[in-house]
C-alpha cells in the first residue's frame, strides 16, 4: 500500500456562465476565468503550500480538439509556478499567432487552459511523498467525453480500506489504495454505469450514436452518481469534480466537517473552501456568499443550471473548530470576531496567572495567526483596567488630585511586538521531517520590549506538539529576562488525533498526551495505560459503530489544569531562567466563541463519524506497540 496522502487543502471551482467573448468585452480578456482562478488560489494559500494544481474544460468543442488541460506543481511557490507555466504558454501562443489577439474563438480553439469551467487546488501534504503524483487534480480519462472525470478535494476518509475492498468486489483493480484514487474510482464507476445506461436508453429511443452525446450530457444525473458513490464514505470532505462534457460538482460531508462556500450570479458560479476568497476576488458582500450545507452538493450542469441537492443525509453538524482557530484565514467576518472572542474568554485565567498585576506585565503574541486573538485579549485587559480605574476614582471621590488621577489613568496594558516571524509561511503545515529545524530558526525577538522582572504573557492560537515553544519561542523569550512567561493557547488541549483533514495524526506527538503519560508515571498508575491497550486490542475487530474511545480513560484522572501544568514543565528547556506557565482555553469557552463550529474531537475525543473511534483506537495501539505509523 502506498502512503495514504492527506488533503487538508483548499479548493476553488469557477464556472463562467456566458460565452468567453462576453468576458473579453466586459473585462478586457477571455482569460478572465484563468486570472480569477489565480487570485482564488492565492487567497487560499494558507490552506496548502506543498503543491498546487489547475484544470480547465472548454465546452462544446469539435471532436478531435483538446478540451481538457491540467497543470500541477510541487515546486517551491507552487501557485506561482503553475501560473508562470500557464502564462508562458498563453503568451507564446499569442506571440506566435498575432491573429489570436482579438479573436476569442481562435484563442479557445488553440490555446490551452482557457475554458468555461475551471478547478484549482492548493495542497498541504504534510507527510508521505510530496511528488507530483500526489498533487490534485486527479484525472480519469476516457475517449467518451462524459466519462472523463477530474477530481480535487479537501478531504480525508477514515475507511479507505473498506472502500477499496468494495471496488475490488466490483471487479476493479485500482492502481493504489490512496483515498484520492479510491474516491475517483468510486465516482468514476458510477459515472460509467450511468453513461452506459443512458446510452442504451437513448439508442432505444431511435437516436444515432452521434446524436446521443448531447442528450447524455443533458440527462446525466450527477446527484444520483454522487449518492451511489458516496454512500459509504466515512470522513470529512469537500470534494470537487468536473466531467469532461462540462458538468461540475462540489460535495460536502454530512457532518459539515470540511468547509465549502458558493456564490452565483448571471456571469459566474464559484465555489471555494473559504468565504473571503470569493468575497475579495469577485467583490461580493458577506451575505451573498452561501455556505454549502452538510451532506449537500452544488451541481452545475453544462447548460449552466445550478442546483443544491441533498446527497447524504446530514448528521449532527460538527464543523471543524480548528478551521476557525487556525486553519482558515482570519479575514472572514465571523472568524475574525470568533478569534477575538477566544482571546477575550481566556483572559480571566491570565489575570490569575499574573496575580492581577497588569502594571508589570507585557502582553504579546506568537505570529501570525494568533494576532487576532491577541486583540481580543488586550481589549479584555483594557476593560478590566477601566473597571478598576472607575472604582479607584469613585472611592477617592471629588477630593481626587490631578496627580492621583494621572497615576490611575497611566496604568494601561503594556502591549509589545515581542516575537517576530522571519518567514511568511506556516510551519504547522510544513512536512514533518523539516519542521523542527524550520521552527527553530523562523522566530526572533524584539530586544528591549520587556523589562527585567516583568511578566510576559504571550498568546498563540494553539499548542499542539509544543515544538514551536520548546525549539524556539521559550528560549528566545527568556533572553529578555522576564520573571515569568505565561504562554496562552487560544485553543484547548489537543488530546486526540484528527482524521478528517487537519494533520494531527499520532498520539505521542501531542504534548497533552505526553503530559498525561508523565503524570501516570509520577502517580504510579501506568497500569491504566496497559488496561486501555487491552481494551483497544479487544475491539480491533468490532464494527466501527461499536468501537469506544478508551483513550479518554488516560486523561480522565487529571484535571485540564493539572495537564497544563505538566505541559509547562515538559516544554521548559532545562536552562531557562523564567518560570513558565501554560494556559489553555476551556472547551466550553471555545464553543461560546465559535458557536457554528462545534466539531471538537481533537479536544474531547468525541468523533462525529464512527470511523473516528477506529482511528483513535488504532492510534493508541500504534503508540503502545511503538509503531511509528499513522492510524489511517
Ligand atoms: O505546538 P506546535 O506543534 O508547534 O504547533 C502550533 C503552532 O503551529 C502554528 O504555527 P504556524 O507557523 O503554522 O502558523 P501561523 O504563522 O499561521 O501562526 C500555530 O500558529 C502554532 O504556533
Amino acid at each position: 500500500m502506498s502512503d495514504a496522502i492527506k488533503h487538508e487543502c483548499g479548493i476553488s471551482v469557477i464556472r463562467l456562465l456566458k460565452p468567453l467573448e462576453y468576458y473579453k468585452e466586459k473585462y478586457g480578456s477571455a482569460f478572465y476565468g484563468v486570472n480569477k482562478m489565480y487570485l482564488m488560489m492565492e487567497k487560499q494559500h494558507n490552506r496548502g503550500q506543498d503543491g498546487a494544481g489547475f484544470a480547465s474544460i472548454k465546452l462544446d468543442v469539435d471532436a478531435g480538439q483538446r478540451y481538457m488541460s491540467r497543470v500541477r506543481s510541487c515546486q517551491q511557490q507552487p501557485i506561482q509556478d503553475i501560473f508562470a507555466q500557464i502564462n508562458e504558454r498563453i503568451n507564446n501562443e499569442l506571440k506566435e499567432h498575432p491573429e489570436y489577439e482579438n479573436d476569442v474563438a481562435l484563442q479557445k480553439k488553440n490555446i490551452p487552459y482557457i475554458g468555461e469551467l475551471l478547478l484549482g487546488h492548493v495542497r498541504y501534504g504534510t507527510f508521505g511523498k510530496n511528488s507530483i503524483e500526489s498533487v490534485h487534480p486527479f484525472l480519469r480519462q476516457n475517449n467518451w467525453m462524459h466519462r472523463n472525470l477530474i477530481v480535487a478535494g479537501n478531504f480525508n476518509l477514515t475507511n479507505v480500506h473498506e472502500l477499496f475492498d468494495n471496488l475490488v468486489q466490483l471487479g476493479q483493480h485500482p492502481k493504489e489504495m490512496a483515498d484520492t484514487v479510491t474516491v475517483m474510482e468510486k465516482i468514476g464507476h458510477f459515472l460509467d454505469d450511468a453513461v452506459a445506461k443512458l446510452y442504451k436508453q437513448i439508442k432505444k429511443e431511435g437516436y444515432s450514436k452521434q446524436e446521443a452525446s448531447p442528450i447524455i450530457a443533458e440527462r446525466l444525473k450527477v446527484s444520483k452518481i454522487l449518492r451511489r458513490a458516496a454512500k459509504n464514505f466515512d470522513g470529512g470532505f469537500s470534494m470537487a469534480g468536473l466531467l469532461g462534457h462540462g458538468d461540475a460538482f462540489v460535495l460536502r460531508d454530512p457532518a459539515g466537517i470540511r468547509p465549502a462556500y458558493y456564490y452565483k450570479d448571471d456571469e459566474i458560479v464559484v465555489v471555494a473552501s473559504e468565504r473571503p476568497a470569493i468575497q475579495t476576488v469577485f467583490n461580493v458582500p458577506f451575505e451573498e456568499v452561501q455556505e454549502l450545507e452538510p451532506g449537500n452538493a452544488i451541481i452545475i450542469k453544462k447548460n449552466g443550471t445550478t442546483k443544491i441537492k441533498e446527497i447524504l443525509e446530514p448528521r449532527e453538524r460538527k464543523a471543524c473548530s480548528f478551521e476557525r482557530i487556525y486553519f482558515s484565514r482570519g479575514s472572514d467576518k465571523e472568524i475574525y470576531q470568533e478569534r477575538k472572542m477566544l482571546g477575550k474568554l481566556v483572559f480571566p485565567q491570565i489575570l490569575n496567572a499574573i496575580d492581577h498585576d497588569i502594571k508589570n506585565t507585557v502582553f504579546s503574541y506568537i505570529p501570525n495567526t494568533a494576532e487576532t486573538s491577541f486583540f481580543g485579549m488586550v481589549k479584555e485587559a483594557q476593560n478590566y483596567l477601566n473597571k478598576k480605574k472607575e472604582e479607584q476614582i469613585l472611592s477617592i471621590g471629588a477630593k481626587i488630585t490631578r496627580e492621583e488621577l494621572h497615576e490611575i489613568l497611566e496604568v494601561r496594558p503594556r502591549i509589545e511586538k515581542v516575537a517576530i516571524k522571519d518567514a511568511k509561511l506556516r510551519t504547522f503545515i510544513t512536512q514533518d521531517d523539516s519542521r523542527d529545524d524550520l521552527v527553530a530558526h523562523v522566530y526572533d525577538i524584539s530586544y528591549g520590549s520587556v523589562k527585567e522582572g516583568d511578566n510576559l504573557v504571550i498568546i498563540d492560537d494553539s499548542i499542539v506538539r509544543g515544538t514551536t515553544l520548546k525549539k524556539s519561542i521559550l528560549r528566545i523569550l527568556d533572553r529578555l529576562n522576564p520573571k515569568k512567561i505565561i504562554v496562552v493557547s487560544s485553543a484547548p488541549q489537543i488530546r486526540y488525533p484528527d482524521c478528517y483533514g487537519i494533520d494531527m495524526a499520532k498520539l505521542e506527538d501531542f504534548i497533552a498526551f505526553r503530559a498525561a503519560l508523565a503524570l501516570h508515571k509520577e502517580n504510579d498508575s501506568m497500569h491504566i495505560i496497559q488496561e486501555v491497550y487491552e481494551k483497544c486490542i479487544n475491539q480491533v475487530k468490532s464494527k466501527d459503530i461499536d468501537i469506544v474511545n478508551y483513550v479518554k480513560e488516560i486523561y480522565a484522572p487529571f484535571s485540564a489544569k493539572t495537564i497544563s501544568h505538566k505541559i509547562g514543565q515538559l516544554l521548559s528547556p532545562a536552562d531557562i531562567r523564567a518560570e513558565v506557565q501554560i494556559i489553555y482555553q476551556s472547551i466550553s469557552s471555545l464553543h461560546e466563541a465559535c458557536p457554528k463550529n462545534l466539531g471538537d474531537w481533537y479536544f474531547t475525543g468525541n468523533y462525529p463519524t464512527p470511523g473516528g473511534n477506529r482511528v483513535v483506537n488504532r492510534a493508541f495501539i500504534n503508540f503502545y506497540e511503538g509503531k511509528n505509523e499513522r492510524a489511517y
